[in-house]
């Protein structure tokens, strides 16, 4: 699904009713009863439901709520914000069609104006939508900071009144803090970066069937992937098949005190299809390895306690492999570094890397170079800005991570709430799954070994960090549904893991 920037979003607005082709106001209507729709299905209709509503046209959507809960018999109030001279047309038009069912429209010009608000309320917010062009001032300011103060739940029509759809807000802008915002259609970029949380709060889409053949041809690099868009991804597996089908992969994980990262990842993988896999572990973890993952091979490294190559050990390099993932609990040893340079120039497919193996490379940056086209690389964002520099806000984070992927040509997973893929074409694809018990030591090690597998199979890149990092989330989400968030463990997400 696409995330479209502002001026798209009022582009679509102005296709569809000219194409559709339907009134501005009938298209008013659609979008209000979308948002009514999904009212009444969340609140039943005793509940004392307070409307706040601007001039323009998100102001226009709140006073045709107000007028389809009120013949839905809700017990409604009005309240319309006057902030400046002049009101939408659509605002005017229902602003009359609801006063010939109502003649208690109250209007805000002042703070003494506005009422108090009780928690067994609800707020619903159309103060200001996606025409937001400037910070809330004067008696919107005090609205707003009188409805974040209340105990009422919240509901924002659209998007947050204060928070702008597609770029940064100063820290003292003054933003609703919704419990909900229901918006039409398309996601905003703006609920997708991780610092808006409390200016989205739960979000949900209502589909006005906006003009389709717009949407298709809108040129936008932000996607927010859907389940079913995920799981299309999916490859099904041959009846005829073998282990050799799903090829074999090279892990190189842990070191002394951190031979947990590697059984996960190792387990991970197996969990996530791969054929056949091989774990390369410092000596000390040989025992480890063996015992809790009896479906993996092992190859001990010639050092006891850190990774420092392959090449004497074994006579198949890594470059036979189908894939090789690296990084988990690796640390950062010299003698890592100097595997890790040897091992990038040999390695001619994509592969996966991460943690320690992320935070070498980022001390390192002559080796950036070196690392396959089209590798999947899993920084959390501490992670991410070793690798690039320090941001002052989430756009210009995205902006980074965009142009970091562009740059060295590889697949980037900013792991966090919505992890983003991004691709080598700067392509942003956000994901839809996962929760906050996903941060928990280990879960990233497990990201990794998903990651492994699926380039093992065979799996795009791009298409195999979409899907892991949906595959993982959802792990995370069945976990959390079945003994909530705080308990979860990364073992637990690994026995969730599933591939249907
Ligand atoms: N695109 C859709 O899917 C549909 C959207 N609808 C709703 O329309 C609003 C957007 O309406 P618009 O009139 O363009 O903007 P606003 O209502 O957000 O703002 C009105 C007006 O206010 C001025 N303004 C901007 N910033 C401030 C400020 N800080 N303080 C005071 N005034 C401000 C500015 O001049 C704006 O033009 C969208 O969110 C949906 O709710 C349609 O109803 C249906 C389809
Ligand atoms: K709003």
């Amino acid at each position: 699904m696409k995330i479209l920037n502002v001026d798209q979003i009022r582009a679509l607005d102005e296709s569809t009713i000219k194409h559709e082709p339907i009134a501005p106001l009938n298209l008013m209507e659609r979008a209000s009863l979308g948002f009514v729709n999904w009212y009444v299905d969340h609140f039943p209709a005793t509940t004392s439901t307070k409307i706040f509503c601007g001039l323009g046209n998100n102001g226009g959507d709140g006073l045709a709520i107000a007028r389809l809960l009120m013949e839905r018999e809700y017990p409604v109030e009005v309240y319309v914000v006057r902030y400046a001279p002049r009101e939408s047309d659509d605002f005017m038009h229902n602003h009359r069609r609801l006063k010939l069912i109502t003649e208690d429209i109250k209007y805000v010009e002042f703070s003494r104006d506005l009422p108090t608000l009780r928690h067994n309320e609800v707020v619903i917010d159309a103060i200001l939508g996606s025409g937001l062009s400037r910070p809330a001032e004067g008696i919107v300011k005090a609205t707003i900071e009188t409805i974040n103060r209340a105990p009422a739940t919240v509901i924002s029509v659209d998007i947050a009144s204060g928070l702008y759809v597609d770029q940064a807000n100063q820290p003292d802008d003054v933003i609703i803090e919704p419990d909900h915002t229901v918006s039409f259609q398309l996601p905003k970029l703006a609920f997708v970066l991780p610092k808006n949380g409390k200016y989205v709060g739960n979000w949900h889409l209502v589909d006005i069937q906006l003009h389709k053949r717009y949407i298709d041809l809108a040129p936008t690099p932000y996607y927010f992937t859907q389940p079913r868009e995920a799981r299309l991804l999916l490859h099904k597996r041959e009846r005829y098949s073998n282990k050799g089908t799903f090829g074999h992969a090279l892990l190189l994980a842990g070191s002394f005190g951190k031979m947990g990262a590697a059984v996960l990842s190792a387990r991970a993988c197996l969990r996530s299809g791969v054929g056949l896999l091989t774990v390369h572990v410092p000596q000390c973890g040989y025992p480890i390895l063996q015992s809790s993952v009896p479906e993996a091979m092992c190859q001990p490294d010639g050092h006891q306690t850190v990774l420092t190559g392959t090449s004497r050990i074994s006579s198949t390099p890594p470059s036979e492999y189908s894939t090789v993932g690296i990084g988990p609990g690796i640390g950062k040893a010299p003698e890592t570094l100097t595997m890790l340079r040897e091992l990038l120039p040999t390695i001619k497919k994509p592969m996966v890397i991460d943690a320690d193996a992320l935070n070498l490379l980022s001390e390192n940056r002559e080796l950036y170079a070196q690392i396959p086209k089209h590798s999947i690389l899993t920084p959390h964002p501490k992670e991410f800005e070793r690798l690039t520099k320090p941001w002052k806000d989430d756009y210009e984070k995205l902006d980074l991570l965009r142009d970091f992927a562009k740059t060295h040509k590889l697949v980037v997973v900013l792991k966090g709430a919505y992890s983003a893929v991004a691709t080598p074409d700067g392509e942003v694809h956000f994901n839809a799954t996962g929760n906050p018990g996903l941060s928990t030591g280990g879960t990233g090690d497990v990201l990794t070994g998903v990651l492994t597998a699926l380039l093992a199979q065979g799996y795009d890149p791009v298409e195999a960090a979409v899907l892991g990092v949906y595959a993982h989330g959802l792990a995370g989400d069945v976990v959390a549904s079945q003994r909530g968030p705080i308990g979860m463990t990364a073992s637990d997400v690994v026995d969730a893991l599933r591939w249907e």
